[in-house]
């Protein structure tokens, strides 16, 4: 059994279809990109994966259970890391990990560790205790792939995880990427950047919403 079966996704806004009928089968371990030019639907792929959104045809499996709505799937292990970030301004990067982890009850010892933990994994682990909005755009970023790391999700959406970052922190992002597919999980990348998509195990290739593999999953 394929842990997340994609059958015929399709994404509409009005009249525009965003995402074609889409098919996927991919493994715990595998870590993906989709690429594509802008507006190709990458972003939308991804918040179908993650029922952000509900498909306008089609469904998304993961481990026998259709996806039905965001809170459902959280709760299953599907992260998104959506453009932009996503972060709460007000709170510290840490408390930015670290609560989330809390509202799930993960207990209060192991969660401050996995903050810590994924703070480190992402080169900010003396940056903990700043506001988001004195950090960087590309420590934003940062700081919320730190908190999907801690979240240790079964199923990782990150939507251009490596926009605003330099060279030296794409790799640490990269491989990072790669760890959580080693842990398990499965990795699907959204990313304009060509460096980034060749260290994956497959390019899913976007355009006007059509899915083609440009590189099939090894
Ligand atoms: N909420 C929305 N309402 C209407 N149209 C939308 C909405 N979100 C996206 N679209 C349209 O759907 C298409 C796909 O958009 P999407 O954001 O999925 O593309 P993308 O490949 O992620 O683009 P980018 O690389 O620029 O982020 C585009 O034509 C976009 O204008």
């Amino acid at each position: 059994m394929h842990e997340l079966l994609v059958q015929g996704v399709e994404v509409r806004y009005g009249d525009l279809v965003a995402v074609q009928a889409v098919d996927l089968m991919l493994q715990p371990g595998q870590l993906v990109a989709v690429t594509g030019p802008s507006g190709a639907g990458k972003s939308s792929l991804l918040w179908a994966l993650g029922a952000a959104l509900r498909p306008s045809a089609g469904k998304v499996v993961l481990a026998g259970t259709d996806l039905t709505d965001r809170e459902q799937a959280a709760a299953l292990g599907v992260a998104i890391v959506p453009q932009g970030n996503g972060l709460a301004s007000s709170l510290t990067a840490a408390e930015n990990v670290l609560v989330p982890l809390l509202a799930v009850g993960v207990p209060a010892g192991e969660a401050a560790r996995r903050t810590e933990e994924a703070l480190a994994l992402v080169g900010l682990e003396e940056s903990g205790n700043h506001l988001i909005e004195e950090l960087s755009g590309g420590q934003q970023q940062r700081v919320a792939l730190a908190r999907a790391f801690g979240a240790q999700a079964r199923l990782l959406l990150a939507d251009e995880p490596t926009s605003d970052l330099d060279a030296a922190n794409r790799e640490r992002m990269v491989a990072a990427l790669r760890g959580e597919a080693l842990r398990g999980a499965i990795v699907v990348m959204a990313t304009h950047d060509p460096e980034a998509a060749e260290q994956t195990d497959g390019e899913l290739h976007l355009d006007e919403g059509v899915a083609t593999w440009v590189r099939p999953l090894r």
